[in-house]
């Protein structure tokens, strides 16, 4: 995914600036930035949940941002940050939403074996005939990564899908995302807060600040103490060790008195 140039705005506001970035097939890519640097708005973009005229992204030889919804959503699998859980469908029928842009009226057998696939993969084998409106938070986050996986797109979109989930799931969700995006050649973009979870899980970050992207590349090479701390506002450290990059808040004497 090749995105170029993309400016966005909210009436007057400003918001993305020259946005240049390219995904490889297979790549996981973290998406950081403080709150209101972007993030959510650049993957509306790609999701086609907001339009700009300004800039083009390309996938293989296409045009992503004037393709027709449907088209889109063969290609492409978008997880809000938080979205309306269909509360009365169980988890199998929510997952199975997933395939509606590749099924005729019916699921065919290759739909029912994705679906499961999906089940499986966010370990909700147990919970598949139970309804969303019984589901905790991070149950029912895992659903909507489920079917988004089950959509098997080119490109997968994450806006904060690890918010509501305790550390197991955090890492083994991470772990998925990565694991799809390696064996079926997926370009997936995961906005996300956790410097360290980015540095261990994503080959990519890019950084946002203000609307422009101010760091792009592997974690060990894009994360720079004195960039992050500006950013942020906050003084931090980056520490390397055994092959793990880390990011730490410089703490002052007194700050936690
Ligand atoms: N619907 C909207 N109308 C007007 N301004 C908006 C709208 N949505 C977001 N904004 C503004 O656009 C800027 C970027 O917001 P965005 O949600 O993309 O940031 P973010 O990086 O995803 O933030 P967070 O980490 O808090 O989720 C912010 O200043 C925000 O107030």
């Amino acid at each position: 995914m090749s995105i170029r140039d993309v400016e966005f705005a909210y009436g007057r506001h400003q918001v993305l600036r020259g946005i240049d970035l390219d995904v490889a097939a297979g790549t996981l890519c973290a998406l950081l930035g403080p709150n209101g640097s972007g993030k959510s708005t650049l993957t509306k973009i790609l999701a086609g949940v907001l339009r700009t005229r300004q800039g083009t992204v390309r996938l293989g030889g296409r045009d992503l941002l004037s393709m027709k919804p449907r088209e889109r959503a063969k290609v492409v699998a978008y997880v809000p940050q938080s979205s309306e859980v269909p509360f009365e469908l169980t988890v199998r029928e929510a997952v199975t939403l997933g395939r509606t842009p590749h099924m005729g009226m019916r699921p065919g057998a290759e739909d029912v074996a994705v679906v499961e696939d999906a089940i499986a993969r966010l370990g909700l084998a147990e919970l598949a005939e139970r309804r969303l409106s019984d589901m905790s938070g991070g149950q029912a986050q895992r659903v909507l990564i489920a079917r988004a996986l089950a959509q098997r797109p080119r490109v997968l979109l994450l806006d904060e899908p690890t918010s509501a989930l305790d550390l197991r799931y955090q890492v083994e969700t991470l772990q998925i995302v990565r694991q799809v995006a390696r064996e079926e050649g997926v370009a997936a973009l995961i906005a996300i807060h956790d410097l360290n979870h980015a540095a261990t899980f994503c080959q990519q970050v890019v950084l946002l600040s203000g609307g422009r992207l101010v760091a792009d590349g592997p974690a060990p090479e894009a994360y720079d103490a004195e960039l992050l701390g500006e950013v942020y506002g906050l003084p931090v450290e980056v520490l390397h060790d055994a092959g793990q990059t880390q990011v730490r808040p410089v703490l002052t004497k007194g700050s936690l008195a």
